[in-house]
């Protein structure tokens, strides 16, 4: 059952200049995506850097306004700031960021910046929000003594572990993650993804993970949804995705995922140059002459793909190796 259904949501965003300082044009950064989230699963979100990822995020938690379309929170829209915290919307979904030194306030120290989140929505004494951090902590795997220390005294996975320890303190269903891995080393990386997965089976918690790599999250999803300027091109299943892709910016993407100490290399780059060449023979299948991405087909239970028309599908079908 899904908790959070997004449809057709748009973010544009306004261009000024001039010499009135009149809008001169907009950035449609989110151009009418439509998905849900389920209780306990992950969902993928992937793409290039400027496709939109972020921007719906954000409006998920509610720090964009959208500018179109509706945010279903158990069936209901999502109404003002006041409406959302009065149904415990802002406890229950929660963000993490890259680049989580500076979503972490230089000047607090551990405890302050666990404790602002629970401030805000709980009233708890002293003790009881001590006991509640230390078992934060403990969760996250940090020592207790990390309570009363700056954020510049710990590691990037470990600031990481205390952005964590931050978003899941009120109990949250959802859990919005962008790139939280991408500024750490993969040795980092990899801990960092194994210990989310572990709490969220602690939590029953959802993810949306954002990412511009499907190597990343390709251990970490049930569910991907790539996006491209602004719309989704291609949905699925992950292994609708890395076994089945259909879109030619999907097949980019899966030939860019850089293979580690990998024996055929040669075969790797050959793959790329064919990928490469595929783009440029059916770019029109993919994208109208504007160069904008087209509405989603069905082709199989779970698996759509942004193409020109059905009868375009064969000729992508017969594509596939
Ligand atoms: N406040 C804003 N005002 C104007 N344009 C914006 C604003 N925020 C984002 N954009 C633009 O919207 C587009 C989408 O940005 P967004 O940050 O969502 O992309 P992204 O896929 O998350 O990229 P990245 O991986 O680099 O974070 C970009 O072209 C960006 O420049």
């Amino acid at each position: 059952m899904s908790f959070l259904e997004i449809n057709d949501l748009k973010v544009h965003f306004p261009i000024r200049g001039g010499f009135f300082n009149t809008i001169q044009e907009y950035v449609y950064a989110v151009d009418g995506v439509t998905f849900f989230i389920e209780e306990g699963k992950t969902y993928g979100l992937i793409g290039e850097s400027g496709s939109g990822k972020t921007t719906i995020g954000k409006a998920i938690v509610g720090l964009e306004e959208p500018t179109g379309g509706e945010i279903l929170y158990h069936d209901k829209p999502l109404g003002s700031r006041r409406a959302r915290k009065k149904v415990g919307y802002n406890k229950e979904v929660q963000m993490i960021f890259q680049d989580v030194l500076s979503s972490l306030d230089p000047k607090k120290r551990i405890r302050d910046i666990i404790a602002e989140p629970i401030r805000n929505h709980e009233k708890l004494t002293d003790e009881e929000e001590l006991e509640k951090i230390l078992t934060l902590l403990n969760i996250v795997g940090m020592p207790p003594d990390a309570l009363y220390r700056y954020p510049h005294e710990f590691s990037g996975g470990q600031r990481q572990r205390i952005g964590v320890a931050r978003a899941v303190a009120l109990n949250p269903k959802l859990i919005v993650a962008d790139e939280p891995v991408s500024a750490l080393d993969l040795s980092v990386q990899a801990q960092i993804l194994n210990f989310l997965k572990k709490i969220q089976k602690d939590f029953n918690l959802s993810y949306l993970f954002i990412s511009h790599d499907l190597g990343v999250v390709k251990h970490m999803c049930d569910y991907i949804y790539i996006m491209h300027r602004g719309r989704f091109v291609e949905t699925g299943t992950r292994d609708d995705i890395y076994n089945n892709p259909q879109h030619i910016y999907t097949k980019r993407l899966i030939a860019a995922i850089p293979e580690i100490n990998a024996e055929n290399r040669e075969e790797i780059y050959k793959n790329r140059i064919k990928v490469e060449q595929e783009y440029r023979e059916k770019e029109s299948i993919f994208y109208d002459k504007n160069g904008k991405v087209f509405d989603l087909v069905q082709i199989s239970g779970t698996h759509y793909v942004a193409i020109k028309s059905k009868e375009d599908l064969k000729n992508v079908e017969n594509n596939i190796a």
